[in-house]
């Protein structure tokens, strides 16, 4: 027995009699009656499905077609006390169902009339379990309706309370408004009656303004307000507004009324009695009044209020000491008075009365020292450190990388030779392009980069130096980026100075060589020669039992290009060339220009990291954002990695070439290292004009004397790598007699500025692949200013030395012909006094050129009048003869005086 069944046998029994109807035989359908207490009964229809044996639905209480019904119920079902398996029984009596028939055994039909119920189906345990669950569900719900019906009522008995309360107070309030007016109109009839009583009592003597203005001023203190609302309160608790005094007009209008006792005692003294009279009140709302209290039965406004807030803010934290925070402040050799106190978080009057405390008057845009800096911040209590100016190019470049971010990287050769020796032919024939073909004169102006991608996909990166000596210092920038030299030699030619100098520059540089024998397809070509000659330079090739590589190659029959690229990457996998690829980019500018469509435009080598377009760039005292990069085939690029040449678009300003650029975070970092460096750039060329000084001194002295001469040029080229070229190759031109100066050298076409310079020193204009502006040419007329046009660096030179020497005076050779000794002195009338003479050395020649010499002192020169040999004048006279001498303007002969007989030819002067 379960706790079903006995719950099931306490209750009314239910009972089914069957009736077997014909239609429902056939199909095993059987008719129950269901009987109900009272005698109802209600007739239900069970059908019996054979195939699948499972009972009809059970017409239990439990099972109750609403289950969900809410409370209350007569007794909640105990779903749970149901075991699976079991079968549920109508009628109250239960047995044990067969265990071969659980859940799904046959409906046996109950007797008509038997007590004993029938078992429709038993629940599976899904279903009791679905049921139980709609149960809780049902419960939990109704109880949450429940509760909200609490709530609710409780909440509108609260709000009908509070209402309720508001209305009595309006009524109250109402109430209040109507006593108080009533008593105000009440005080008002009083007073005008007291008034008027006084007025026809006394005489007419008082000045009716007077009078007028004591009664305006007598204004009933209103009755004591209610409290006031809360702010922004409506209606009914709506604010009380004071009834506004009558106006003095109106006073004098109206009949004035008696006055009131207290009042009539102030009227003889009037005027002592306005002083003391309760003042005037009007609507305005003062300090004083809403301290006392007063108004406070006005409503103030949305201001007031936030004014209030804030003041009471201001003094509650007023009250409080603020912690002051001290910070360390960074001092630079130089900053202005904003500046630290920003640094401090001070305010600037306050930095500025500490300076005046020290004795310093500074305003705030003042620059002031370190040092001064440093009491300030002592002084106001914060920790100082200082800081080198150059500090701001800290981190800049010294990051190193790790061995893991490196990366191999192409090989950056520079291609060296003497003039002519095929440089830019190997050059091109490794490119296969010809750019030689556009070269002014046939020789490279300025540094090129490219680079050659191999068969190999391998790499090479080339800058091409130029070969003349002028471009040694281009070349020695060129040295120190590359990583291998290609020294290049013609096999007809061999080792010139320029080789030599080549040679030196990779030594200084520690960059190793790769000797390329050029022309070999050339008759005279001899490389053994060649090899043999670099020996002498201490360059050792393999061939001669050395490490150096040497290459026979002919640029323009392409031939043993391939082992020239072969020995290259031979040597830079022995270098283990590598960069970071993965950081901010830097590198070394390797030429600039300024572009007439373009800007500023710098040539750039980057050396490690990658250049990204935007990103922002310092190059020497110049900088900006990367606007755009283009390779060396004018392709615009997105980046640029390790030995990638590329030029940059974008720059505040033309860098110089070797600067080194780096990529920073932000444009005020870049600012302030250009900043930086524009300021020391600027003290170095001051510091080198001071040092200069005593060297143009010596000059301008040396000019005074006749020793030296100067040459003034002013130099326009139009990349800066030329315009440096040249100065260079002008400068070396002088000498200790003739000098030239560089007054300026710059970029760019000649303009009127230029012009005026030229003038105002006197210099003539050498204009490098550039022009002057029409404006330029006019001036150069006008005031007669040299321009000269170069496109070829040697011209430059050349002519500059033809005009060098033009300066110079030229010189007097003095050449000994012979020595004669004065024997005696005769005193001839028509010609004057005569030298009879012995020649002792040489030979005397009449044109002679002579010195008369007394005790080897030079007492005379001048020239020989006349020589004769006894009676007849005579060309010259040898060694060991006697003549006789007249002298040009002198006569003042003496026995034993020598004269020396010399011969003076104009010399022309050199360098
Ligand atoms: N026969 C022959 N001539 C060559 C070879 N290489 C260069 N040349 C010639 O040599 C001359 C000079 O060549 P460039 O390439 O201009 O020499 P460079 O060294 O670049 O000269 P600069 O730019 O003036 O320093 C040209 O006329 C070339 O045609 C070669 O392998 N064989």
């Amino acid at each position: 027995m379960t706790e079903q069944n006995e719950q099931n046998k306490t209750t009314k029994p239910l009972t089914l009699s069957t009736t077997r109807t014909g239609a429902a035989s056939k199909a095993d359908a059987t008719q129950v009656r269901q009987k109900f207490s009272h005698g109802r009964t209600r007739a239900v229809t069970v059908e019996v499905k054979k195939p699948v044996k499972r009972a009809g639905v059970a017409a239990a209480p439990t099972a109750a077609p609403a289950p969900v019904a809410p409370a209350p119920a007569p007794e909640p079902p105990k779903p749970a006390a149901a075991p699976a398996g079991r079968t549920m029984k109508l009628g109250g009596s239960s047995a044990p169902a067969p265990s071969g028939n659980r859940g799904a055994g046959p409906i046996r039909p109950a007797g008509s009339q038997g007590g004993r119920g029938i078992v429709l189906r038993t629940l599976t345990e899904e279903e009791k379990e679905a049921r139980a669950r709609a149960l809780v569900d049902a419960n939990r719900d109704a109880e949450v309706a429940r509760k909200r019906a609490a709530e609710e009522a409780a909440r509108r008995a609260i709000e009908d309370e509070a209402r309720q309360k508001a209305d009595e107070e309006h009524r109250k309030r109402l109430a209040e408004e109507d006593a108080r007016k009533k008593i105000e109109e009440e005080v008002k009839r009083k007073a005008d009656a007291l008034v008027q009583k006084r007025l026809d009592q006394a005489s007419t003597a008082a000045p009716q303004t007077t009078i007028a203005r004591q009664a305006s001023e007598i204004v009933p203190r209103p009755a004591p307000a209610p409290a006031a609302p809360a702010p922004g309160a409506t209606a009914p608790g709506a604010p009380i507004r004071r009834p506004a005094a009558p106006s003095t007009s109106d006073a004098v209008r109206r009949p004035l009324p008696p006055m009131r006792s207290t009042i009539a005692k102030r009227l003889p003294q009037p005027t002592g009695a306005r002083r003391e009279a309760p003042k005037r009140r009007n609507d305005k709302v003062d300090v004083g009044r809403a301290v006392e209290g007063e108004n406070d039965f006005r409503s103030r406004s949305v201001a007031q209020q936030r004014r209030r807030l804030e003041r009471e803010r201001r003094q509650q934290f007023g009250s409080e000491p603020q912690q002051k925070v001290y910070r360390e402040v960074t001092i630079p050799e130089s900053i202005t008075v904003q500046d630290l106190a920003v640094r401090m978080s001070e305010r600037g009057a306050d930095v500025i009365k500490t300076l005046m405390r020290m004795g310093v008057m500074a305003t705030i845009n003042q620059a002031i020292d370190a040092d001064t800096a440093e009491l300030v911040v002592t002084e106001m209590g914060h920790r100082y450190k200082r800081v080198a100016e150059g500090d701001v190019e800290t981190g800049l470049a010294d990051i190193p990388d790790t061995d893991d971010e490196l990366f191999p990287r192409p090989p950056v050769v520079t291609i060296m030779g003497h003039v002519d020796h095929g440089k830019t032919s190997l050059l091109d024939a490794l490119r296969a392009t010809d750019v030689a073909a556009h070269e002014a004169g046939g020789i490279t102006q300025h540094i090129g980069a490219y680079q050659v991608t191999l068969p190999s996909k391998q790499k090479i990166t080339f800058l091409d130096t130029p070969g003349h000596e002028a471009f040694t210092a281009m070349r020695a920038r060129g040295a120190k980026v590359t990583d291998i030299v290609v020294l290049v030699v013609a096999g007809d030619d061999g080792v010139m100075p320029q080789t030599k100098e080549a040679i030196a520059h990779a030594k200084a540089a520690g960059v190793p060589l790769i000797v390329a024998i050029n022309k070999m397809d050339k008759p005279g070509s001899d490389a053994s020669r060649v090899q043999n000659e670099l020996l002498r330079e201490e360059i050792q090739v393999e061939a001669l039992g050395g490490d150096v590589q040497s290459i026979e190659v002919s640029a323009t029959k392409r031939m043993n290009l391939d082992k020239l690229e072969e020995a290259i990457l031979l040597q830079a996998e022995v270098l283990e060339l590598k960069a970071n690829p993965d950081r901010d980019a830097d590198g070394v500018v390797i030429e600039a220009k300024l572009d007439p469509g373009r800007g500023s435009v710098a040539t750039v080598l980057v050396q490690r990291g990658t250049l990204m377009v935007g990103d922002i760039l310092v190059a020497g005292s110049v900088w900006g954002r990367v606007r755009r990069l283009v390779d060396d085939r004018g392709q615009a690029v997105e980046d640029a990695g390790p030995a990638f040449p590329v030029e940059v678009l974008g720059l505040s300003g033309t860098p110089q070439a070797g600067d080194e650029f780096h990529v920073v975070e932000s444009e005020a970092r870049a600012r302030e290292i250009s900043d930086f460096r524009a300021r020391r750039d600027r003290q170095l060329e001051l510091a080198r004009a001071a040092g200069g000084r005593g060297t143009l001194e010596e000059m301008i002295k040396g000019i005074r004397e006749g020793t030296a001469k100067e040459l003034p040029v002013l130099i326009k080229a139009d990349v800066q790598g030329s315009a440096e070229a040249l100065a260079g190759a002008l400068s070396r031109l002088g000498t200790e007699k003739v000098i030239t100066r560089v007054v300026y050298s710059g970029v760019g076409g000649i303009s009127e500025a230029d012009m005026t310079l030229a003038k105002a020193s006197g210099a003539l204009i050498i204009g490098f692949n550039v022009r002057a502006n029409p404006q330029a040419r006019e001036i150069a007329k006008r005031d007669k200013v040299d321009i000269r046009y170069y496109s070829i660096i040697y011209k430059v030179t050349e002519d500059m030395q033809a005009l060098m020497v033009g300066l110079l005076d030229p010189t007097y050779k003095e050449t000994l012909v012979g020595n004669a000794q004065i024997r005696e002195v005769f005193k001839v009338t028509k010609s004057g006094n005569v030298a009879g003479c012995m020649v002792t050395d040489g030979k005397v020649t009449r044109g002679n050129k002579v010195r008369l010499l007394r005790d080897n002192i030079v007492i005379h020169e001048g020239t020989l009048k006349s020589l004769r040999r006894f009676k007849d004048e005579v060309k010259e006279v040898q060694h060991g003869f006697e003549c006789g001498m007249a002298f040009e303007n002198y006569e003042d002969m003496k026995v034993g005086d020598v004269v020396e007989c010399f011969d003076v030819e104009q010399v022309q002067a050199t360098l």
